[in-house]
């Protein structure tokens, strides 16, 4: 048995799951959050007792060595010593990374020389790595990259209609993200389904605050919403999706804003958030909808363009054997899936409301004649991370 330690560190909080493996039994679970602020928060859930408390937590390092001894002081391990591995989320790996890795000082050094194309996300993932080879300088680490699944598509899906040397010379494609999720998803959804992945065509739908649509053929990611940046693809909680880029300069001449002003703009202060003029929550914006116009159309645009992608990657698959739908929104939103699937009969999809009237578990909710079988499932990023940490340390 080990005992594997599963990070996803953002620039402000750390996620983290104790996992014995291979029973793939969560002993622990929590967050970190407002690291670097003051007031700082830690949570934490061992064998259904909850704890939580409030300090300054300072930084990474200081986070880290909060988790193993809230770990410790727990009972979950008696010492630092029974962590077997520490696996983490990396966002992107660049083209480098078409499957998780053990951790090296390359492999880190690589991972730095990729930052400036996830800014917002890969120097929090690096800070994580960082505070756990400090403190725990001999435990194995692995890293699991949101690009690895995707690195899979074909040259047609990625290459952007651009002068070829910003390819070769700046690394600008499609690398899209959310991979170890839709490929979680996907692997699970052949298992139900009770048919070799080989033979499927899916469309992954993982809606959560961020939110990515990707058509898996044959196992393999063959096509993906997100783009270059987590930015691009549907609406998302606060995050544009797609827009015409010469909006850009548009705005900046407007506004007097700076690019990097522009594209934070883009980044947090969109999406459904703008669109809803309240919130980014789905939560919210559901309890609203029926008495507020702006919330109702705001569900609109984020159907439809998840809705448009379903579509397309049917297009392009020559069809569609499964949609499955996952994360935060996937999972429990009946009013999301259900706005998202009317009007796809065409295609062959028949969902059936009473089916589709389910939270957070693992159900068909297409009508046993339905030629399209559609799936909730539940995504588990964090045992995806477990899986590779223990096949590569
Ligand atoms: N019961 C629910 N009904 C509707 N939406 C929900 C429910 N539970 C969570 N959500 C939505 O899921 C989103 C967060 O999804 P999640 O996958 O946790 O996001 P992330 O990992 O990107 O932070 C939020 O918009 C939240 O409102
Ligand atoms: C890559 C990405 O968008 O991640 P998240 O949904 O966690 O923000
Ligand atoms: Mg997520």
């Amino acid at each position: 048995m080990k005992n594997v330690l599963a990070i996803n560190a953002g620039s402000s909080s750390l996620k983290f799951q104790l996992i014995q493996m291979p029973e793939e039994k969560v002993s622990a679970i929590g967050v970190i959050e407002r690291i670097g602020l003051d007031n700082s928060i830690f949570k934490m859930e061992v064998n259904g007792n909850k704890e939580k408390s409030i300090s300054d937590i300072p930084n990474h390092g200081v986070a880290v060595q909060l988790l193993l001894k809230a770990l410790t002081d727990s009972g979950v391990i008696k010492s630092f010593q029974e962590i077997d591995a520490v696996g983490h989320r990396v966002v992107h790996g660049g083209e480098y990374f078409s499957d998780s890795v053990l951790i090296t000082d390359e492999v880190i050094q690589t991972i730095e020389n990729v930052s400036e194309l996830a800014p917002l996300h890969n120097p929090a993932n690096l800070t994580g790595i960082r505070a756990f080879q400090e403190i725990l300088p001999d435990v194995p680490m692995v890293a699991v990259f949101d690009t690895a699944f995707h690195q899979s598509m074909p040259k047609s899906s990625y290459l952007y209609s651009l002068p070829k040397n910003y390819y070769t010379e700046y690394g600008i494609r499609k690398y899209g993200f959310h991979g170890t999720s839709h490929k979680f998803v996907s692997e699970r959804a052949a298992e139900l389904i009770g048919t070799p992945i080989e033979d499927l065509r899916l469309i992954t739908c993982h809606i959560g605050n961020g939110a990515s649509v990707t058509a898996v053929e044959g196992g393999k990611s063959i096509d993906t919403s997100m783009g270059f940046t987590p930015l691009a693809g549907v609406t998302m909680g606060t995050r544009s999706g797609d827009i015409d880029p010469a909006l850009i300069p548009y705005i900046m001449d407007k506004t007097g804003k700076t690019a990097d002003e522009v594209v934070h703009v883009l980044n947090k202060e969109s999406g459904m958030l703008a669109l809803s003029g309240f919130s980014s929550d789905l939560r919210d914006i559901e309890e609203r909808a029926a008495s507020d116009e702006r919330a109702e159309l705001a569900l609109t645009v984020f159907a439809e363009r998840i809705h448009q992608f379903i579509g397309s990657y049917a297009a392009k698959m020559s069809g569609v054997d499964a949609i499955i739908f996952t994360a935060g929104v996937g999972e429990n939103s009946d009013v999301v899936r259900e706005k998202i699937l009317t009007g796809l009969e065409f295609m062959g999809v028949y969902w059936d409301p009473k089916l589709n009237n389910v939270r957070g578990k693992e159900q068909f909710i297409n009508y046993p004649h339905s030629p399209v079988k559609v799936i909730v499932i539940p995504t588990n990023e964090e045992v995806m991370i477990a899986r590779d940490t223990v096949r590569l340390s």
